[in-house]
């Protein structure tokens, strides 16, 4: 599903009414066409609340529909100086149509009172500063009216910046926002969930290809995910499915290794190898399927050399979990990042999360080792460390932040947290899966585990972060239907069954 806001909605408008030659009329139209298509048959009393845009145009355009249906329908015009050209056509109609228009706030409460439904489209994506005077009057009103009346919003509750999710001084606070052809961008701000109710992106008679050059940014939907998949052949082999090096845990933290490789493993990995300390035997008991490639930390030079056959024979190196920041650590993390092509010939991908990222934080100049052949995953104090910037300043500027670093270094970021971001720094991908019930230690682990999996069995870096992503949350969304807490175990267990689930549903 597009990703876009405020400037995405005019840049899409004028390439529809320029290029496609689609009046934007027909466009509004389409819009409320689709709008009135998601209200219950059996409401029969609705209010619609009009500003003077186009937000207010479609409110007029349902209005209509609404009325020609049978539906006992009343407007409440806030205004009707400089509207819209598009909305001064549909106000006309209204008025020749002989609906009910009304236009002093006084008689709004009577309004309120004879409704069961309120439409509101009094501010679109062209909100352009804080709401005040009569405006911010009308929106208390609606929400003190929501208490017992359903609420729909036109595109975006009124109020909410449509780019950052800012509440613009008060906002509509909508049961259900039917927004169009995009995803809004401010609907991934969590502060905002009350306001925006159950969302549904409707269609305006765009075919999304016909507009997807336009902007390269992607709310995750299952859909999509089910359009990466790559088939599997009949004859296909475990060499067909990845070779897959880990180095992750060390004394202490042996769990995140084994994780590490039981997620790569259910997720289909030919072969999975687990760089580990010689005194570790917990990773045969936990993953039987992984193999070891033992290291002796006492004397980490003698496995260097062994290391590099190993390296050699890889698809994908995973780096990072739970190996701590010591020399050793160091030592063979540069080594796992000094070759560049294996046997094959092959570019080696690489997964580097945790350690990995602080360690390359603390040594810029092995950014150059990794370019255009890896993903990054940290969470927003590791990508805090590697860009400088404060978390409150990503927090502010996701978008632009991980795509900017993502240009730069010529990696692709993976930056977790709600709605987790994906981005190579062109194309982005905002995922729409996870919850709070699944941050405990070892999720991290499991997301590099999946992702190298999917990397080894030759998904792009993008689509392997972006199926993993979306497949981690999917499944702790599942689960916590029946559990209150999600462990990277229970993700594991669950894998398999929800790749099942989305690739074949
Ligand atoms: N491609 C699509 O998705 C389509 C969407 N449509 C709908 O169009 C709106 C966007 O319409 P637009 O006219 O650009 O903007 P709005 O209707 O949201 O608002 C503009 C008017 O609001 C005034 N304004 C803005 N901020 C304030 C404020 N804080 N206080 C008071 N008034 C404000 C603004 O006045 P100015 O004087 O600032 O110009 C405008 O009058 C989109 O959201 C969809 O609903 C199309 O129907 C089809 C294509
Ligand atoms: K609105």
């Amino acid at each position: 599903m597009l990703l876009g806001g405020n400037k995405t909605t005019r840049k899409i408008d004028n390439f529809a009414i320029n290029n496609l030659k689609i009046p934007s009329i027909v466009l509004m139209e389409n819009a409320a066409i689709s709008f009135v298509k998601h209200i219950d048959e059996n409401e029969d009393n609705f209010l619609i609340i009009c500003g003077k845009g186009n937000n207010g145009g479609d409110g007029y355009a349902i209005a209509r529909q609404l009325f020609s249906k049978g539906k006992n329908v009343k407007i409440f015009c806030i205004s009707n100086e400089n509207m819209s050209n598009d909305c001064m056509i549909n106000y006309e109609i209204c008025k020749n149509m002989g609906i009910e228009i009304f236009y002093k706030i006084e008689e709004l409460d009577k309004l309120f009172f004879e409704c069961n439904v309120v439409i509101e489209g009094i501010f679109g994506t062209g909100l352009n500063s804080e709401i005040k005077g009569i405006y911010q009057e009308i929106i208390q009103k609606i929400n003190t009216a929501s208490n017992n009346k359903k609420v729909y919003s036109i595109d975006i509750p009124s109020g909410i910046n449509g780019d950052t999710g800012e509440i613009m001084g008060i906002s509509v606070k909508a049961d259900i926002t039917i927004s169009f052809v995009t995803y809004k961008k401010g609907f991934l701000n969590s502060k905002i969930k009350d306001f925006l109710g159950k969302i549904i992106i409707e269609n305006i008679g765009l075919n999304e290809t016909s507009i997807n050059h336009l902007l390269k940014e992607y709310y995750l939907t299952p859909d999509m995910i089910k359009s990466f998949r790559i088939k599997r052949n009949e004859d296909s082999h475990k060499g067909d499915f990845g070779k897959v090096l880990i180095f992750a845990g060390s004394s202490g933290f042996y769990g995140a290794g084994n994780i590490v490789a039981k997620s790569c493993v259910r997720t289909g990995a030919g072969l999975t190898t687990v760089i580990t300390d010689k005194n570790n035997f917990s990773l045969n008991v936990f993953v039987p399927e992984a193999m070891s490639f033992p290291i002796n930390f006492d004397n980490i030079n003698e496995n260097l050399e062994k290391l590099e056959n190993e390296i050699l024979n890889s698809d994908v190196i995973a780096i990072g979990p739970g190996i701590g920041k010591s020399e050793q650590a160091f030592l063979i993390f540069e080594k796992l990042i000094s070759i560049k092509k294996n046997n094959k010939g092959n570019t080696i991908k690489l997964i580097l999360d945790a350690d990995a990222l602080n360690l390359l934080s603390e040594n810029r100049k092995l950014f150059e080792k990794i370019r255009n052949r890896s993903i990054l995953t940290p969470h927003l104090v590791e990508f805090s460390r590697l860009t400088g910037f404060s978390t409150d300043e990503i927090n502010k500027n996701r978008f632009e932040i991980t795509k900017n670093f993502a240009k730069k270094y010529e990696i692709i970021l993976l930056l977790k947290g709600k709605n987790t971001i994906i981005t190579n720094g062109e194309e982005l991908f905002a995922n729409s899966t996870g919850n709070s019930h699944m941050a405990n230690g070892g999720m991290g682990d499991c997301l590099t585990g999946i992702i190298c999996s999917l990397v080894g069995q030759k998904y792009d870096l993008m689509k392997s972060a972006g199926i993993g992503a979306y497949l981690h949350g999917k499944i702790a969304d599942e689960l916590v239907k029946k559990q209150y807490i999600v462990n990277a175990s229970h993700i594991i267990e669950n894998i398999s069954e929800c790749i099942l689930n989305i690739f074949q549903n």
